[in-house]
C-alpha cells in the first residue's frame, strides 16, 4: 500500500467510527476508577474511544503501531511503515456539561515517539453540533462534514483569515508567567475571547475566525498541559499548513521530537503575526 493510500484508510476509519464515538458517550460521562499516563482521571468514554480506534487502526493494511494519550506504551500491529498517535477525546472533561470535544489524529512514517519531520499527515473531528473533520496532506488543509461516518468536502484548501479575530489561553490566571500575563493583557485588548476548554473546538474556531489559542506554561506546571506527541505536533502542523504558526514559546512545535510519548509542552498555534509577538514577548 502507498503512503497516500494507509493516510486515505486512517482518515476514512476515523471518519468512519464518529457516529459511534458520539453514540458512545451516552451513558459513559462518569470516571474510571483508572488514570492516564498523563496522570489524569479516565472517564469511561475515554477508554471506549481508545479501544476502538486502536482495534480499527491497528487492523489497517501499513499501520505498524498504535499509541495514545490513554495507554502508556505503544501498541504493535502487522509489519508497515506508519505509525499513528491519537489523542482519542480531546477535552473529555467537556462531555459532563455537553461542550465541544475532539479526536486528533497524527500519521508518522517514524516509530513513535516522532517528532514534525516525520508526520506525513494529521486530522481533527469536532463533534459540535456538527461533526466535521479537517485533514492535513501534502500541504492541504481541507475541511468536511461527517455525516453518517462519511466526509462531505465544504473547504478544499482552508486557510486562516488575515485578520484575526478570537482568542483563547488555558491555565488559571495567577498562574501564568508574568511574560505570558503581559502578552495576554495585549492580546485582550485586540482580540474576543472564545474558550471552550477542548482543544479542538479553541483552535478551529482560530481557523474560522483567525486569531490565537494557547495553553502556556504555568509556574505550576512548567510544561504547560498538552501533549506535544498527540496533541501540539499534528495540530500545530495543520494550522501552519493552513498560513498560521505554532511555537512551544521557543520555536515551531514541529521542530523538536519528543523525548517521551506523553511529554508536554506549552501550545501556541494562530495567525503567525500572534505567535510571533508571544515568541517576542516570552523571551523578553
Ligand atoms: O480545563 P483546562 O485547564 O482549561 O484545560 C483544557 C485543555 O485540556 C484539554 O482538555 C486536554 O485534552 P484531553 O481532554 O484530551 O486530556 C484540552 O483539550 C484543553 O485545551
Ligand atoms: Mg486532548
Ligand atoms: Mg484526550
Amino acid at each position: 500500500m502507498s503512503g497516500a493510500d494507509v493516510v486515505e484508510a486512517v482518515f476514512e476509519t476515523v471518519a468512519g467510527a464518529a457516529p459511534e464515538i458520539r453514540e458512545s458517550l451516552v451513558g459513559r460521562r462518569r470516571y474510571e476508577a483508572g488514570e492516564n499516563p498523563s496522570g489524569e482521571q479516565q472517564l469511561a468514554a475515554d477508554v471506549y474511544a481508545d479501544e476502538l480506534f486502536e482495534e480499527r487502526l491497528l487492523a489497517l493494511d501499513g499501520v505498524a503501531t498504535y499509541a495514545s494519550e490513554e495507554r502508556e506504551d505503544v501498541v504493535e500491529g502487522a509489519d508497515g511503515d506508519y505509525h499513528v498517535a491519537l489523542d482519542p477525546l480531546d477535552g473529555s472533561s467537556n462531555v459532563k456539561s455537553n461542550n465541544a470535544m475532539g479526536t486528533i489524529v497524527g500519521v508518522f512514517d517514524a516509530p513513535l515517539p516522532a517528532g514534525g519531520e516525520s508526520l506525513v499527515a494529521a486530522a481533527y473531528v469536532l463533534y459540535g453540533p456538527l461533526t466535521t473533520m479537517v485533514t492535513l496532506r501534502e500541504g492541504t488543509v481541507t475541511e468536511s462534514v461527517v455525516h453518517e461516518g462519511e466526509r462531505h468536502v465544504g473547504t478544499a484548501d482552508r486557510s486562516l483569515p488575515d485578520e484575526p479575530t478570537v482568542y483563547g489561553f488555558g491555565g488559571r490566571v495567577p498562574a501564568w508567567t508574568d511574560a505570558f500575563a503581559d502578552y495576554a493583557s495585549e492580546v485582550e485588548q485586540e482580540l474576543k475571547l472564545r474558550y471552550g476548554g477542548a482543544m479542538i473546538g479553541d483552535v478551529n474556531q482560530v481557523l474560522t475566525y483567525g486569531g490565537v489559542f494557547a495553553y502556556p506554561a504555568l509556574t505550576t506546571h512548567p510544561n504547560g498541559k498538552l501533549r506535544r506527541q498527540f496533541e501540539g505536533i499534528p495540530i500545530g502542523a495543520i494550522v501552519e499548513a493552513a498560513g498560521g504558526a505554532s511555537t512551544d514559546g521557543e520555536r515551531s512545535l514541529l521542530a523538536t521530537p519528543p523525548e517521551d510519548l506523553h511529554e508536554r509542552t506549552p501550545v501556541f498555534v494562530g495567525n503567525r503575526s500572534l505567535i510571533e509577538r508571544a515568541e517576542a514577548t516570552l523571551s523578553a
